[in-house]
């Protein structure tokens, strides 16, 4: 296009911005090389010399790590060369552009001017990873004693602190440096914000066999397809709200329950797991300390017999968990033998600690769950677009272990009738905005599922499951026709037969997802992308209407 006037032509975006050369950045003995990528853009990081680690997880030498949408550090505790260079600009002109733009930030630039073409990149010297590693040494200290003493638990973590305050990233490393001791932590994510090993919105348990994936954070779930890190099975429960408060934590709570009872029978059964103790990762809202979420935080710890509280960067908060929990008893079974005391420790928050913007965090959660669906290939023939956190890695000695895992997830039409589909309800204006939704004048719909058509209070009343007493827990089944706002959104498939009762619904695990790809409203079929083919199970199905929301474009 030529700028009127001048007559010049406007340079392309390529012709603009020339990849940096590759860097070597020389990191000093307890130093950590602090970087942040766009995504679009990718960065590959090489490690030359010396020992490091990315949040725990140990890099292998002269091995290619590709990093894309990525915010992290590298640190190294003696000392180390890495080599930095810039990937290939993934193109997100296809119409889904995670976070709704090609960089985080929204800028529309995904290459940074940093080593590499990172948006962000500096060394810093001082990190709080000595108090981390104390830690995990005086973790170790117990599991050993558990080891050691037959019928003991291993110690039960809870990390509290504010909103990226390096909650989840402390998880990461104390989960990587329990498993490069041979131990089998089982780690509970309560953040619905960002999903485990599975998609936003989910609560989830899995017990850690093996390390974590560098590029990818987590590593992958069987539904990912092969992988070069061995895969972790998660446990998982929908959440499909985005803080635990809703509903006043009545949805939340009783999920939190189901985890810690799962949780807590497979430590019966699995020695190493009951040696290795559990590691919860909450949401950064119940660190306010307000009441409701002193609450929450109160109903984890008995859940889940917390032995160990962490806090990050919380003065306020680590006072009062020292008022309400310190040297106070445990609930574990086993403490009524060994009068088990809760400990609670205050750590410091990494500098490194980087806000996330809604932009960020919104593509975080679209890549995940495109991820989900199509792997975390750089470029898919159905999406080509990035996979946050990883694009693939290349070995730089052989070139033969690609961590490029595509996967094809197959598109289905359903009819909508044969569906027992429950959404939550949770506050006023959204139970107002389903009815706008519903209006059934739209839809031309049959005369039984209407007959209330002239009783509007009664055809919200009919919109619940008359075979559930339950009616405090906010779930209804649809017994309307199909709305346009179930396209581009996620649902979850129970375990539960299609009518049990609400409170079933509620606190079954999830066998899998689809994503509605079409709404035909007048056929009253959907078209969805499940992540393997075959029959729809007929279980009862949970709408992640509030969240994780709307994800445009999955499916061209
Ligand atoms: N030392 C570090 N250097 C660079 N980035 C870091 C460092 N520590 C954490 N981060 C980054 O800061 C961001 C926030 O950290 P993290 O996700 O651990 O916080 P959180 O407390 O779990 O947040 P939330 O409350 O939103 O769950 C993440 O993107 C993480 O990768």
């Amino acid at each position: 296009m030529s700028l009127p006037g001048l007559e010049l032509a406007e340079a392309s975006t390529e012709a603009q911005y020339a990849p940096p050369p590759p860097t070597q950045v020389n990191l000093r003995a307890g130093s950590e090389w602090r970087f942040e990528i766009a995504f679009g853009a990718t960065v590959r990081v090489k490690l030359l010399t010396g020992t490091a680690e990315l949040f725990g997880t140990e890099l292998a030498p002269l091995q290619t790590y590709t990093f894309s949408g990525t915010k992290a550090a590298i640190y190294t505790w003696h000392g180390c060369m890495l080599e930095v260079a810039a990937g290939e600009t993934v193109n997100l002109s296809n119409g889904f552009a995670p976070g709704g733009s090609t960089a985080a930030g929204g800028s529309g630039q995904t290459q940074g001017y940093g080593a590499g073409g990172c948006q962000s990149e500096y060394v810093a010297e001082e990190t709080p990873m000595i108090e981390y590693s104390n830690v995990h040494f005086g973790l170790e200290t117990l599991r050993q004693e558990a080891q050691n003493e037959g019928g003991k638990d291993g110690p039960r973590v809870l990390i509290l602190g504010p909103e990226n305050a390096g909650k989840t990233t402390l998880t990461k490393i104390l989960t990587g440096y329990a498993t490069k001791m041979d131990r089998q932590p089982i780690v509970v994510n309560l953040d619905p914000t960002e999903g485990m090993l599975s998609v936003p919105g989910t609560l989830t348990a899995t017990a850690f066999r093996s390390m974590l994936d560098v590029e990818e954070g987590w590593g992958s779930s069987p539904m990912s397809g092969p992988s070069p890190t061995p895969v972790k099975l998660p446990l998982v429960y929908f959440y499909p709200m985005k803080s635990p408060f809703e509903a006043d934590g009545n949805v939340f709570k009783p999920i939190v329950s189901r985890l810690a009872l799962s949780v807590t029978a497979r430590m019966a059964e699995d020695d190493d797991a009951r040696e290795a103790g559990i590691i919860v990762d909450t949401d950064g809202s119940l660190g306010q300390g307000s009441p409701k979420s002193l609450e929450l935080i109160n109903h984890i710890v008995t859940e889940f017999s917390i032995s160990t509280i962490l806090v990050i960067g919380s003065e306020r908060l680590y006072s009062t968990m020292v008022k309400n929990y310190d040297q106070k008893p445990t609930t574990s079974a086993s403490a009524t033998h060994s009068d088990e005391r809760i400990t609670v420790l205050k750590l410091s928050k990494s500098g490194g600690c980087v806000d996330r913007d809604e932009s960020f965090m919104k593509a975080v959660n679209e890549s995940q769950i495109r991820s989900y669906f199509f792997g975390t290939a750089a470029t898919s023939a159905a999406t080509s677009t990035s996979i946050g956190g990883v694009i693939g890695s290349i070995s730089g000695a052989g070139g033969s272990n690609s961590n490029k895992i595509t996967l094809s997830p197959h598109t289905q039409q359903l009819d909508f009738g044969s569906l027992a589909l429950y959404n939550y309800t949770i506050t006023s204006s959204l139970a107002e905005d389903d009815e706008d939704e519903y209006d059934p004048s739209n839809f031309g719909t049959g005369t039984e599922s209407f007959s209330s058509l002239s009783n509007p209070p009664q055809e919200t009343r009919s919109m619940y499951d008359p075979s559930s007493s339950n009616t405090e827990i906010p779930l209804k089944k649809f017994t309307q026709p199909p709305t346009l706002a179930l396209a581009n959104s996620l649902i979850a498939i129970t375990h539960v037969p299609p009518n049990a009762p609400l409170s079933d619904i509620r606190d079954s695990s999830i066998m899998g997802f689809v994503y509605v790809a079409d709404v035909d409203a007048e056929k009253k079929k959907l078209r969805v992308l499940a992540p393997v083919g075959g029959r729809m199970p007929a279980r009862a199905l949970v709408w992640g209407k509030n969240w994780p929301g709307e994800v445009v474009g999955l499916v061209g």
